[in-house]
Order: C-alpha cells, then sequence, then structure tokens
C-alpha cells in the first residue's frame, strides 16, 4: 500500500476538527486495509509506529532531522530553522522547503506504508558506534523518496507530534465502526493490551469474541485504575457498607510486571522505568515467588524515613547516568497496594482477595511494604479517621478508600476507589505558551499559559500561572520551555504540549478571554507532572462539573 494512501488520510483528518467526521474517515480507512498492514496504518494514525507503552525511542532530535531536511532540499540548516520558527512545526517547515524546490531530484522510488513503517522502527534499533550516521541514512533515504505532503508526515511521526488532532479515543471508535464493535469491548481491550495495533488486528480476524479474549500479560502495561475524590470519609465508607482504607502516599504509582526471569517497572503513563531503578529491580526479585505477576504500589523517596519531594523521585526515575550515586541519594521505598496477576489473571477478582493473595505471597524487607491498611465499616469508623490523622502527621498526602467487593476496572475514574486528602484538589494542565520575565528574570519565563482537554481532544486555554515557583523550578521549567519551543513572538512564546504542571487554584471563574470558557483565580504551580502524559490532564467537562458544584 502506498505510503500517500495515509498521507491523504492524515491531511483529511486535518481538515476537520469534528470528532465524528475524523472517527469515519479512520473507520472508512482501516475497513479498507489488509490485515497485515492495519497494525502498522493503526500505530501510524497515532503517529508511532511502537504501541505507547514500548521503551523503544527513536532518538534523533530534531536538530538532526532538520540536518536531514536541510541536505535533501540543498538548503542551509539555518535557513530550515527560520523556516520551522515561520511555519510552527519541522513538519510543515518540510513541506515548503520540499514545494519550493524546483530541482525533481525526489521521487526516486514510490513510499509504500511497509516501508516508511519498517524504516522508522529500525531507527530504534540503531545504537552504538556511528549510530547517529546509520540513523541519519535511513532518515535520508526516506525524505529522498518524499514528496512534500510525505515528507511533512514523515518529518512529524519521526518526532511523534502528527497534529492532526487524533488522540487514542478516535482511534479506538474508528477501529469499532470499521469492524462494527461495540464501543465498550474495544474500550476494555484497550485499557487491558495498550495496544490499539493488536486490538484493530483481533478485531477484523475475530471480531468480537476475538476481543473479548485478550487478557492480561506479564509484560504489556494496562491503564491503572483511578481514584475519585471523596466527599468525606465517614459518608464513603458507609455508601460501600464497608470500605479497605489505605495510607495515601505521596510518590508515583509503579505497576510491577515479571515474565518469566524479566522484571519491568513500568509508570503510570506506562513509561518503562526499570533500568534507572536497578535497586528496586533487585529488592522486588526478591520479595516475590519466581512466578509471573503484575503488582500495583506507590514508589516514594525518603530522606531518614520520611517521605521527600515528589520531584526527587521524578528526577531518580528519569535519570539514566550515575544511577549509583542517586541510589545513594535518593532512597527509594515502594508500598505494594494492589495484584492484577499472579499465575494467571486475577483482575476479575474483588480487591478483599486480591489483597489477601498479595499479602500471602509478598515477602516484605525493609524496601518493599504493604501499604498500611484498616478495614472499617460502620462499627469502627473512627479507624479511618485515626488512619487519616496518622498518615497526614508522617508526611503523606490522606487516605484512600476502596470498596473491597470491587474488580479492578483498568483506566477508569470511578467511586470504586475514592481519595480523600487534606488539601483542596487540584487540575492537572498541559503548558501550551508563555511569557518571558521582565529585568533581572527577562531569561527566564515568568508566566505559563496552560490549556485543558476538551471531549474532542482539542486543547483549550485556561489560564496564566505565574506563582508557586521556586528557582529550581523555574529553571527546570524555563529549559523544558526551549525544548519544546515552536516560536518566540516578542514576549511570547510558544510551546509543544509536552509540560504537564498540576495547579491548585483558589476560584473557578467563568472567562470570556480563554478558550475553556472558564478560568481559575489565583493559580498556583503545585509541581510539574513528568509522570503523567497529555491523555492525563483534566478536561473541561470535569471543570465545568466542579464549577457546578
Ligand atoms: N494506597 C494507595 N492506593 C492507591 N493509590 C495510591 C495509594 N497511595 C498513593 N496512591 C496514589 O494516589 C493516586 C490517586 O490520587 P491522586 O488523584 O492524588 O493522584 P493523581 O496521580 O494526581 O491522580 P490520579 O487519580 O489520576 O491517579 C494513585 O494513582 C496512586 O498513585
Amino acid at each position: 500500500m502506498k505510503y500517500q494512501e495515509i498521507v491523504d488520510v492524515y491531511e483529511a483528518l486535518a481538515a476537520t476538527t469534528k470528532r465524528l467526521e475524523k472517527t469515519d474517515i479512520l473507520a472508512d480507512f482501516f475497513s479498507k486495509v489488509d490485515s497485515e498492514t492495519l497494525p502498522k496504518v493503526v500505530l501510524m494514525s497515532l503517529g508511532i509506529v511502537f504501541p505507547t507503552w514500548s521503551e523503544e525511542e527513536q532518538g534523533l532530535g530534531d536538530k538532526l532531522l532538520m540536518k536531514a531536511i536541510a541536505d535533501v532540499v540543498g538548503v542551509s540548516t539555518s535557513s530550515v530553522e527560520d523556516q520551522v520558527r515561520e511555519q510552527g512545526d519541522i513538519g510543515a517547515a518540510a513541506e515548503k522547503l520540499y514545494e519550493s524546490k524546483s530541482q525533481t531530484t525526489f521521487f526516486s522510488k514510490q513510499l509504500t506504508i511497509d516501508f516508511v513503517f519498517n524504516n522508522l522502527r529500525k531507527l530504534t534499533k540503531i545504537s552504538g558506534s556511528r549510530s547517529t550516521s546509520r540513523k541519519i541514512a535511513i532518515v535520508l533515504e526516506l525524505l529522498s523518496s518524499a514528496t512534500a505532503t510525505e515528507a511533512k508526515y514523515i518529518s512529524r511521526t519521526i518526532i511523534e507530534e502528527l497534529r492532526i488532532g487524533v488522540g487514542e479515543g478516535i482511534v479506538r471508535d474508528g477501529i469499532s465502526n470499521a469492524f462494527n464493535i461495540d464501543k465498550p469491548v474495544t474500550e476494555r481491550a484497550h485499557m487491558l493490551t495498550n495496544d490499539l495495533g493488536l486490538i484493530a488486528e483481533v478485531a477484523k480476524n475475530e471480531g468480537e469474541d476475538g476481543l473479548k479474549k485478550l487478557s492480561l500479560t506479564p509484560g504489556r502495561p494496562v491503564k491503572p485504575m483511578l481514584a475519585q475524590l471523596a466527599d468525606g470519609i465517614n459518608s464513603s465508607i458507609l455508601e460501600m457498607g464497608g470500605a479497605i482504607c489505605e495510607v495515601k502516599y505521596d510518590g508515583i504509582r509503579v505497576q510491577i510486571h515479571k515474565k518469566g526471569e524479566e522484571l519491568k517497572i513500568f509508570t503510570r503513563r506506562l513509561d518503562d522505568i526499570t533500568l534507572a531503578i536497578p535497586e528496586m529491580d533487585r529488592y522486588i526479585q526478591k520479595a516475590f515467588p519466581d512466578e509471573d505477576f503484575i503488582a500495583e504500589g506507590e514508589m516514594i523517596a525518603t530522606k531518614d524515613n520520611k517521605p521527600i519531594s515528589f520531584q526527587n523521585i521524578l528526577q531518580r526515575v528519569r535519570r539514566k547516568y550515575n544511577i549509583e550515586k542517586a541510589i545513594e541519594n535518593t532512597p527509594l521505598n515502594l508500598y505494594l497496594f494492589d495484584l492484577l496477576y499472579f499465575k494467571e489473571p486475577m483482575l476479575d477478582e474483588p480487591l478483599s482477595f486480591r489483597r489477601n493473595k498479595l499479602e500471602s505471597i509478598l515477602t516484605t524487607s525493609e524496601k518493599i511494604h504493604l501499604s498500611e491498611m484498616t478495614k472499617v465499616d460502620e462499627s469502627n469508623l473512627e479507624d479511618a479517621t485515626n488512619l487519616f490523622n496518622t498518615a497526614i502527621g508522617e508526611g503523606n498526602e490522606g487516605i484512600m478508600i476502596k470498596n473491597p467487593n470491587e474488580p479492578y476496572i483498568p483506566g477508569i475514574r470511578g467511586k470504586k476507589m475514592l481519595k480523600f486528602k487534606a488539601e483542596p484538589e487540584t487540575l492537572d494542565v498541559v503548558v501550551v505558551g508563555g511569557t518571558y520575565g521582565v529585568g533581572k528574570r527577562a531569561n527566564f519565563i515568568g508566566s505559563y499559559l496552560v490549556a485543558l482537554r476538551d471531549a474532542d481532544d482539542q486543547l483549550k486555554t485556561l489560564v496564566y500561572v505565574a506563582t508557586g515557583l521556586d528557582d529550581d523550578t523555574l529553571a527546570t521549567l524555563t529549559e523544558l520551555m526551549q525544548k519544546y519551543k515552536i516560536r518566540d513572538k516578542g514576549t511570547k512564546i510558544e510551546v509543544e504540549p509536552k509540560i504537564i504542571l498540576e495547579i491548585a487554584y483558589s476560584e473557578i471563574v467563568k472567562s470570556p478571554e480563554y478558550e475553556a470558557k472558564y478560568s481559575l483565580r489565583f493559580p498556583v504551580v503545585k509541581r510539574i507532572r513528568n509522570d503523567k502524559g497529555i491523555n492525563d490532564i483534566d478536561t473541561v467537562e470535569r471543570l465545568k462539573s466542579m464549577y457546578k458544584e
């Protein structure tokens, strides 16, 4: 199949902002593609060539890509950079440059989807000596055969930013429509496998029954079950008719998978962080029997046995060098709270069963613990409040209130698991722009324009936030803003939507000034949330319902 065919689909998708139209375009395309190409085009419609959780990285930075484009088009790298500034992204810049190039050295061969897909995959496999020049050679081969629009999308796929307004939800619905599958069936298969390519293939070849058979597999992360905010401790427990209450630790959520000899540790956005925390790998291996399993817990950083700042742990899990030093400086502790798989899938079992099983197989140690928990019902409600008070006293965030009779429901924020925190609720937002400071702070970006997601996965600006930033955070953020910069416009900067912030505020207000049509009074940055991705940010719908409440 020609690459141009998916490029036409990209262009059609970019031409509409309507979710239903996008879904129809994808459904129509997916239904025409043969079984072998289908998983590839499904991933490519998301701008990726590996499932989202895969550890493979293409590792070709913007600079090298611009150099490759410069070489193919026969202009200087600085001309490409100028064009990127003007157009707002590398893809559009490549398209423009190709169009203005008169020489017809291109189109030496017609690109196929297989060829583009396989070559982009090859990029990730290259390491060691001369890896950069070998990667460039692959990109040059692709780009020199490309038309202007093909070059646009090859470039955007390399930087994993397609800009066609298509997220996982639309692709998933496209698959449902293409193969007549009930949406909840596709959704569940997605939550369990996180591989839309696989889901499309099974949907086409085996239909709904095939999808229903897909289950948890160690090694393949599952979307975490999420918590809603509890109105009150006692009322929540009474409504559940009894609860498992646990300390809510303030760290990062991890999902641990063991398959055969291999252990993998994933974050909640399904990034593989195993190599950054080798000591935890060893402690976990010792704590569990030598069987396949999937367990969940919260990993926190401690000093003198007291939790320390959340940012410390984020720095640790992103680290690639000097790991031994980091192990010493930022000791980690793991508090396990769920077991989803042990020799077989267990997520349909009630929580009380999963917790008992976890307790019966785990050998705790100085690093590996069970989350502190108390079973509470109407006869001992005060135990929950006591747990909350102790938790806060020890520097934790609050408590979790979980329904013991419920299965694990991946990816859903429901009433079966609640959280009760000492501090008011915050919002997770993405930075889309900012304003440079003045005077001494002219080199820093002092104020950040942040956005939420709407029901069609479009970003809507919400507010400028400028407080809550200590010097370190300001420096880190400024660096990230430069990394993701699209362009400067006077004192303003526009960036790719990559940086997630958690912000607190005093009040939600209506506001015609911002695209969300709502805004926040006194927004304050609580922290950078590297453990979350664009799919995890809050939505305009949630904000609206919070406003009404
Ligand atoms: N004992 C525990 N049981 C379950 N989750 C816990 C526990 N301790 C800490 N957590 C953490 O609390 C999170 C839920 O609360 P909260 O909303 O504050 O976190 P979040 O990461 O901002 O949001 P989300 O609800 O989206 O996970 C879980 O995702 C998990 O990381």
